[in-house]
């Protein structure tokens, strides 16, 4: 029985190889008040102002109108006051576009970071001829072969067609460890920017010039590719009509308060208006999105679109693989069991010459068995042989030489396969198909034309760990499905063993794909993740699709977020980042919509006290002239925002607790928080002008 090293999936390879000291993933830790990106943030906030981007933000750009309106007014008839006002439209203005520039700095320094990883290297290019080439790694495209070996950093991203080697993806995923990537199988695919630290591996090209992985992630961190979200859109729009319906109330005032013989200056008007209008959530609502998106990006999470990071905090169902995702992954064969009257050497030579140009980690670990055990020596085969690659959807592979056809794959297809041809099952195969199973291992049937020779035990092993992350989820309200092509027997006891709610066996592609539409349908979202090509139209067809950075290209691309750790459970992390950037936004917004009411009982009062004494009633808080009053609402409305960027950009604290008791708990400190704090805030700015002699 070999000694089986099981190597962990995502980061296999000879323990303690001196690998790059990257900064841990893509960026450094940065504190949320780097004074450099504050400082950058500030001169950003003055760029913002230009028309053209503050129309973005509706309700600050109304602000920014305001303000210059203010400005006209303050220089034809200049007071202390309208100077005052003036300059405290402004700085909302200012303070909302440094919130922004806030949260966007920690991408530009994290873009320059990367920029800096992605060196430009020479590439080996081979010719048709098989004659070597360099070229600049930016003029390699599509489908070009490169040779890498020991020392190499890869040209650009591809996928390994020939051979094995240990790479160093310290620059993309901060993990020193080395990880092996080798051709065939789940973890072909290779990022550039990485560095090959053994062996010699020749790699297709997958990702056109400027378009590689490191590139997106520059684009994408960098904020430049940042679509707003659904929710986001939604709630500007929303605030947006509340701005809209606000304006006209206020501007009807005017004649109005002239009709009853008051004079309601337009100062006074318009700081009503920014008072009124929902300035708070409009200032913080992009800082919020930005930073969301970034807290995953500090988890080494690509979300391709801010959508993904929405739905991750919406998910209710959670779909895992289970080999690589669940167990380790590198499944082992480690152990022949003929049948039939054959013996074990007939069974070893026909699997491994089934598996020859098996280049899945299974096939490759049977040709290794066979070789242990019986010194099979890989024998150069007929001209005329035929290999038939393994594949999700028949479950088999085998190959096609000299008159013989030998399958190798799961139970029920090969049984299918031997009766079609006309052979007959032994009676002593399906109890040691069931023994191997019951125990978690996956049996592989050996078919030489219509005749069973066997069975192969591959070994797997449930990683550690796991089955607290699930109970966890579940605590979140989230239900884990285990999907897996392997049997049922397995799967149940890899599903026991994990603790998952529900398994789905001998899944081929679109039955993942049925499986994640029908809890779609029942109106949950759905969250995968996945490494290999066939979890492609699943991860597509997901709403959070996560694939891992050791996957293939086309899993990758299927996917809208990116985990460069290739560590699935880190679905709960994302799940919980988006649950927490939905929170923070519900709560500033709450918190907003709540602070503009108290704003009534301090300018309407001081609006009207001169025509309608009886108003002064409202003035509850007892400001000190009508000026004061307007004055400290405004001063207060710019302060609120800078008080609330650290909030904005940090989330509120998310604690997997029922998703009702957070929403009561948030509701009720920045609902009952936004009414009581303005009146303390603008009492005390209040007294403040006031001892300053000022009104
Ligand atoms: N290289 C191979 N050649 C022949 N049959 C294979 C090979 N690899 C896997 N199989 C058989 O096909 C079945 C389905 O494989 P598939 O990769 O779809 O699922 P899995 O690897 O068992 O689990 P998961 O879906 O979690 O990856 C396996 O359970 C195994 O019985
Ligand atoms: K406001
Ligand atoms: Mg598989």
């Amino acid at each position: 029985m070999p000694d089986l090293k099981v190597l962990d999936a995502g980061h296999s390879g000879a323990p303690g190889q001196p690998g790059v000291p990257g900064e841990r993933g893509l960026v450094s830790r940065r504190s949320l008040f780097d004074g450099r990106i504050m400082r950058v943030a500030a001169v950003d906030a003055l760029r913002k102002l230009d028309p053209r981007i503050q129309i973005k933000n509706p309700v600050m750009f109304v602000v920014l109108i305001g303000t210059v309106i203010t400005l006209l007014e303050a220089i034809a008839h200049p007071s202390v006051f309208s100077w005052s006002v003036m300059i405290w439209l402004l700085l909302t203005v200012l303070f909302a576009n440094f919130a922004e520039a806030m949260a966007e700095g920690r991408g530009k320094a994290q873009a320059d970071t990367l920029r800096r990883t992605r060196t430009q290297t020479d590439a080996r290019r081979l010719r048709r001829d098989g004659a070597e080439e360099r070229v600049p790694a930016a003029e390699l495209s599509t489908g070009d072969l490169v040779v890498c070996e020991a020392g190499d950093v890869i040209p650009s991203d591809g996928e390994i067609t020939e051979g094995a080697a240990s790479v160093d993806e310290s620059a993309i995923t901060g993990e020193s460890a080395p990880v092996i990537r080798e051709s065939g199988g789940d973890r072909s695919a290779v990022t550039g920017g990485t560095r090959v630290l053994s062996d010699r591996i020749v790699v297709r090209i997958t990702a056109e010039p400027g378009q590689t992985f490191l590139d997106r992630m520059i684009s994408l961190v960098e904020g430049a590719k940042r679509q707003k979200t659904p929710n986001e859109i939604a709630l500007t729009i929303l605030l947006s009509a509340l701005t809209l319906i606000f304006i006209p109330v206020v501007v009807v005032l005017q004649p109005f308060g002239e009709f009853a013989g008051g004079q309601v200056s337009v100062i006074v008007l318009i700081a009503l208006i920014v008072c009124l209008i929902p300035t708070t959530i409009g200032a913080l609502l992009s800082a919020i999105g930005i930073a969301g998106m970034d807290r995953l990006v500090q988890h080494n999470v690509l979300a391709m679109s801010g959508r993904a990071v929405e739905a991750a905090g919406d998910v209710q169902t959670l779909l895992l693989d289970k080999t690589g995702t669940i167990t380790m992954g590198n499944r082992m064969a480690s152990e022949f069991y003929p049948v039939g009257g054959f013996s074990e050497g007939d069974l070893a030579e026909a699997a491994q010459l089934a598996s020859l140009a098996d280049e899945t980690p299974e096939g490759r670990s049977i040709v290794v068995l066979a070789k242990q055990h019986f010194g099979l020596r890989e024998r150069d085969l007929a001209p005329d042989h035929v290999f038939v690659p393994f594949s999700a959807t028949t479950r088999m592979s085998g190959l096609d030489t000299d008159g013989r056809r030998i399958r190798k794959g799961a139970a029920d297809a090969i049984k299918r396969w031997v009766t079609e041809q006309g052979g007959t099952l032994p009676a002593e195969l399906d109890p040691i198909v069931e023994r191997i199973a019951r125990a978690g291992a996956t049996p592989l049937v050996v078919a030489d034309e219509a005749r069973v020779l066997g069975v192969i035990e591959l070994k797997d092993v449930v990683k550690q760990g796991i089955a607290e992350r699930f109970a966890e989820l579940r605590g979140v309200g989230i239900r884990t499905i285990m999907v897996t092509g392997d049997n049922p027997l397995t799967a149940a006891a890899i599903a026991q063993e994990a603790g998952v709610d529900d398994y789905l066996a001998e899944a081929t592609p679109d039955a993942k794909m049925r499986l994640i539409k029908a809890e779609q349908e029942g109106g949950k979202l759905v969250a995968m993740t996945g490494d290999g090509t066939n979890d492609a139209p699943a991860l597509a067809q997901a709403d959070v699709g996560v694939a891992m950075n050791t996957g293939t290209t086309a899993a990758k691309e299927a996917g809208n977020m990116v985990d460069l750790d290739s560590n699935p459970t880190k679905l709960i992390e994302i799940v919980e980042i988006g649950k927490q950037l939905l929170m923070t936004r519900g709560a500033l917004t709450t918190f907003s919509i709540a602070n503009d009411v108290a704003k009534y009982f301090a300018i309407i009062p001081a609006l009207f006290v001169s025509t309608y004494p009886q108003l002064d009633g409202l003035n509850i808080m007892g400001l000190h002239s009508p000026q004061s009053a307007v004055l400290s609402a405004v001063i207060f409305n710019a302060l609120v925002i800078i008080a609330l960027i650290p909030l904005a950009l940090r989330g509120v604290r998310f604690r997997p607790s029922g998703a009702t008791a957070i929403l009561r708990r948030n509701v009720l400190i920045y609902g009952l928080g936004g009414l009581i704090v303005p009146f303390i805030g603008m009492k005390l700015i209040d007294l403040i002008l006031t001892a300053l002699g000022a009104y």
